[in-house]
């Protein structure tokens, strides 16, 4: 059926398989998207093979796929292999080492796999998705930026009350420790953390003072009243940007119309000087510089953008590409993740069960990675069994005859797909067991 054999740059193939026809084609992206349309047409069915088996079956449309996109390798020693090549970078190469911090759910993930024009870390609307930090890399032209992805800022108490794993208090912290510039995402639909920026983040910013502090504010599409933003910045920066007072403009690159400090000005048109707590290693987070504040007022910038369109994040690349210093490649420029494929892979499939299943039942579940092979026509065959600690978890999870699961299969497959860029076959498997 279909037995073309397209020739394409290297860094936009897509290798599908069509199953029905049993061939291999090797298609442009453009190519890949409408025979994927097509394929999905003819053969898109979703499929329950047993009471407990998702499988997926669907060849779709690739949505982060750039042309210049490179692959991430699925099988573990290609990807170290990978990891280890000397860096390809040229005469004056520049780098940037970027933190991206925030409350739990602000869309930091989000925009990570927009910057990087692929989606390799798990995004989805319940909190705590991501749950270590995690690099990616993003090489363009003589820069590299290395963004580190953290788990959502939280305090000890809330970490304590819901027995998350340590990284959730470490990870951010030693991420701006080693960043040249941390960029700071705020959910605004989100009215209580418009008000002021989460503690934790303030006490982090504090104690890294010297490293450079972008605001971003995300999620501007959820807002109905775009005025509400020159409030919100105004509290979360205290009125000062780079330590100047700031006329804002929404819908602008931080292009904010600042103020230079003036020696004949009030005072409180001028930088202000540090609050006790705000600078090293004076504050120890309890300390009342920090328990008045709103805002960060040393931000160098703020953007007002939405994490999901890919035009307004592509501003915020262009200047954070401004801000890369000479200094070597720390990696290859294939390479756009440093986590290995299985972690990958866990991510996704966890990404779906926390976007599916209802309250803390995800959090709940221990996957296992039964099998993981390379396939005839390098296709990738995965298994894993979800174990759940409840027995009406296993129905609740499988959905009326199969649906959420073979749902959960396809669309972890989909990504897994456009993560390694080649066919993906993904069972799952539901067991019970006591802990
Ligand atoms: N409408 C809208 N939704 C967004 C935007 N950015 C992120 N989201 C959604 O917000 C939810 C959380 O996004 P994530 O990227 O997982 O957030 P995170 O900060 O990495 O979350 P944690 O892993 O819990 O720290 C997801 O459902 C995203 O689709 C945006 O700009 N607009």
């Amino acid at each position: 059926m279909w037995c073309a054999v397209l020739r394409s740059v290297r860094a936009s193939r897509v290798l599908a398989e069509s199953k029905a026809a049993g061939t291999a084609i090797l298609l442009r992206k453009r190519e890949y998207q409408r025979i994927s349309r097509l394929a999905a047409c003819l053969y898109g069915r979703d499929s329950a093979i047993g009471s407990l088996l998702g499988v997926n079956q669907h060849l779709t449309t690739n949505e982060f796929l750039t042309p210049q996109a490179p692959g991430v390798a699925f099988n573990k020693d290609d990807q170290d292999s990978i990891l280890k090549h000397s860096p390809d970078q040229p005469e004056n190469p520049k780098v940037l080492k970027l933190a991206i911090i925030g409350a739990p759910n602000a869309g930091k993930s989000t925009l990570s796999n927009q910057l990087l024009g692929r989606k390799v870390f798990p995004v989805s609307c319940k909190v705590h998705t991501t749950r270590c930090k995690a690099q990616g890399i993003l090489t363009e032209g003589d820069t590299q930026i290395i963004l580190l992805d953290t788990p959502g800022m939280v305090n000890s108490v809330r970490a304590e009350r819901h027995k998350l794993d340590k990284s959730f208090q470490t990870d951010p912290w030693e991420s701006v420790k080693v960043a040249d510039v941390v960029l700071v995402l705020v959910d605004v639909s989100d009215k209580w953390m418009r008000k002021s920026l989460h503690s934790e983040v303030l006490r982090c910013l504090s104690k890294n003072s010297h490293v450079t502090s972008i605001l971003v504010l995300n999620k501007v599409d959820l807002m109905k009243q775009k005025n509400t933003l020159l409030e919100v910045t105004e509290k979360l920066t205290e009125g000062l940007v780079k330590g100047r007072r700031a006329v804002i403009k929404p819908g602008k690159k931080t292009s904010l119309k600042s103020v230079h400090p003036d020696p004949h000005k009030g005072k409180e048109e001028n930088a202000p000087s540090p609050r006790r707590g705000e600078t090293g290693e004076q504050c120890d987070g309890h300390t009342n510089g920090i328990k008045d504040r709103t805002g960060w007022p040393h931000f160098q910038e703020v953007f007002m953008l939405s994490a999901v369109d890919g035009g307004e994040v592509e501003t915020l690349k262009k200047y954070l590409m401004t801000l890369a210093k000479p200094g070597d490649w720390e990696y290859h420029s294939e390479v756009v993740t440093t986590q290995s494929p299985q972690e990958i892979c866990n991510n996704i499939i966890r990404e779906k069960l926390l976007e599916y299943l209802p309250q803390e039942i995800p959090y709940t579940v221990t996957q296992v990675t039964e099998f993981w092979e390379e396939g005839s026509g390098g296709q990738l065959v995965v298994k894993q069994t979800l174990y759940v600690a409840k027995e009406n978890h296993v129905k609740l999870i499988i959905g009326p005859g199969g649906e959420l699961i073979s749902r959960i299969a396809k669309e972890a497959g989909r990504d897994l797909m456009n993560a390694f860029l080649c066919d993906v076959q993904l069972r799952l498997a539901v067991k019970y067991r006591k802990t």
